[in-house]
């Protein structure tokens, strides 16, 4: 194989991304919170090469929200069961920086990793929803606070993984020695909002420490997945625009004395494919027609903080919402109004663009082959998550007619390489802080 085979990871959200995927016959109605059906899911990606699973999340709910999220598992709970039934697929899960507390999560991905040997990932968010104050008794932080709350949390948390070295735990029966009191490191860190001591009561793991995810695409979502991230979730309106991002993300990085490669770019894509392009289209129909525009309305509402879109006329113009949205998703609803005015589109538009849109991968297995791997040689991303639609009948689609177009191209192989998540990403061994100069070296030169 000459060229880079295409990394993919796998998007597990019940019944699919689109809001009404519970509706579809190729799936359980309660895939939500269906293990069985989560764990064929897992087991059928990892048959097929697929590097990671990758569970989203959200800390509140109201009546207007979307189905699979009023009844979910929560990620990391999920991830340890999945670990259990599969051997080589990552576990990567999402928990919230802004309402949680960094000694705790550092404690529960580094038992991920170890349950896993090696396998899991943090898909770190910032929340974006008000609502979650309601449930976590606390007010709910601002868009820039929020992200330096979540930069000091990271440097808390990488420091607790590295609180023992590799080899600081002895075990030795004969001596009675546990561990070298030398190789143990406490934190003792005190900052702005976290005073944490450590050191963490768990090891190192096989991978060192837990692959970093970050999802946020605003500007300060980019300096923190420059700084820490190995891995960043974001949209892929466009190959340019997807691209132009790429390459923000990977300058963010070496503005940290990172390299370009030690980030990888991850767009979610929803493909819908079939034999012909046509019976493509008939599928998209079929998922499109699941969705009324009242819900529409309200999926839409939920990334502005679940304003009411019903209030609007759906047939004007897209109203002009002035900094609605800007404290919540804000790299997704700067980008919903900028095109709103740019292509002068109504609140229907927008709002069955937003809740169902026409995928970018959309055809044939070749035609979505030879797309994304335009994509990743047009250098917008390293590798892609899928987030089918409809998860059951995307995902049998997938594996049946895109991954043998993939393979016959050179550009995809079903075994993946190593035995840890850092392995399946092309990412060293995460060699510990405390690791002498020539341990570094070693990991720079890889
Ligand atoms: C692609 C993408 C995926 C996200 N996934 C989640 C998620 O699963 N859970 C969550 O609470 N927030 C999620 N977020 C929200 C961000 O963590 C953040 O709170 C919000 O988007 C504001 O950040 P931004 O303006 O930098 O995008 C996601 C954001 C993006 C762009």
């Amino acid at each position: 194989m000459s060229a880079r085979p295409i990394s993919l990871g796998i998007m597990l959200h019940g019944a699919g991304g689109h809001m009404n995927s519970w509706k579809h016959p190729a799936g359980p109605a309660d895939a939500s919170v269906n293990l069985d059906f989560y764990v064929s899911q897992a087991r059928k990606a990892e048959e097929a090469g697929i590097a990671f699973a990758f569970v989203a999340d959200g800390l509140y709910i109201n009546e207007k929200s979307i189905p699979h999220f009023l009844n979910r598992f929560e990620p990391l709970t999920i991830l340890s069961a999945l670990a259990v039934a599969t051997r080589k697929i990552g576990m990567a899960g999402t928990v919230s920086t802004s309402y949680s507390d960094p000694f705790t999560v550092a404690r529960q991905f580094a038992s991920l990793d170890l349950i896993s040997g090696g396998r899991a990932g943090w898909n770190v968010v910032t929340t974006p929803l008000e609502g979650t104050a309601l449930n976590y008794s606390r007010p709910h932080p601002e868009h820039a606070l929020r992200y330096e709350i979540a930069d000091e949390y990271l440097a808390v948390t990488q420091g607790l993984w590295d609180s023992w070295d590799d080899d600081a735990v002895i075990r030795d029966r004969q001596t009675g020695q546990f561990f070298d009191p030398a190789k143990l490191h406490a934190l003792n860190h005190k900052g702005r909002f976290f005073e944490v001591a450590g050191p963490l009561n768990a090891p190192r793991s096989k991978q060192g420490q837990p692959v970093i995810f970050q999802a946020g695409s605003s500007d300060a979502g980019i300096v923190l997945a420059g700084k820490y991230a190995d891995a960043v979730f974001t949209h892929s309106p466009s190959l340019e625009e997807t691209r132009d991002f790429t390459t923000r993300v990977k300058d963010a990085a070496v503005a940290h004395g990172r390299s370009r490669d030690d980030v990888k770019i991850y767009p979610g894509i929803g493909p819908v494919v079939a034999e012909t392009r046509e019976a493509a289209e008939a599928k998209y129909h079929a998922i499109r027609a699941l969705l009324t525009l009242d819900e529409a309305l309200a999926y839409l509402g939920r990334y502005f903080d679940h304003h009411d879109f019903s209030q609007y006329d759906p047939d004007a113009p897209f109203p002009d919402l002035g900094e609605i949205g800007r404290n919540s998703f804000r790299s997704t609803t700067d980008r919903i109004k900028a095109e709103a005015r740019e292509k002068g589109l109504t609140l229907r538009e927008v709002a069955l663009a937003t809740a169902t849109p026409r995928p970018t991968f959309i055809g044939t297995g070749a035609e979505v082959a030879e797309k994304m791997i335009g994509w990743i040689d047009a250098g917008a991303s390293d590798g892609f998550i899928l987030g089918f639609p409809v998860a059951a009948e995307g995902l049998e689609d997938f594996i049946r007619l895109v991954i043998p177009e993939l393979e016959a191209r050179g550009r995809y192989s079903r075994d993946l390489p190593g035995e840890t998540l850092r392995d399946h990403l092309g990412l060293p061994f995460k060699v510990s802080r405390h690791a002498g100069p020539q341990a570094q070296a070693r990991a720079a030169r890889g």
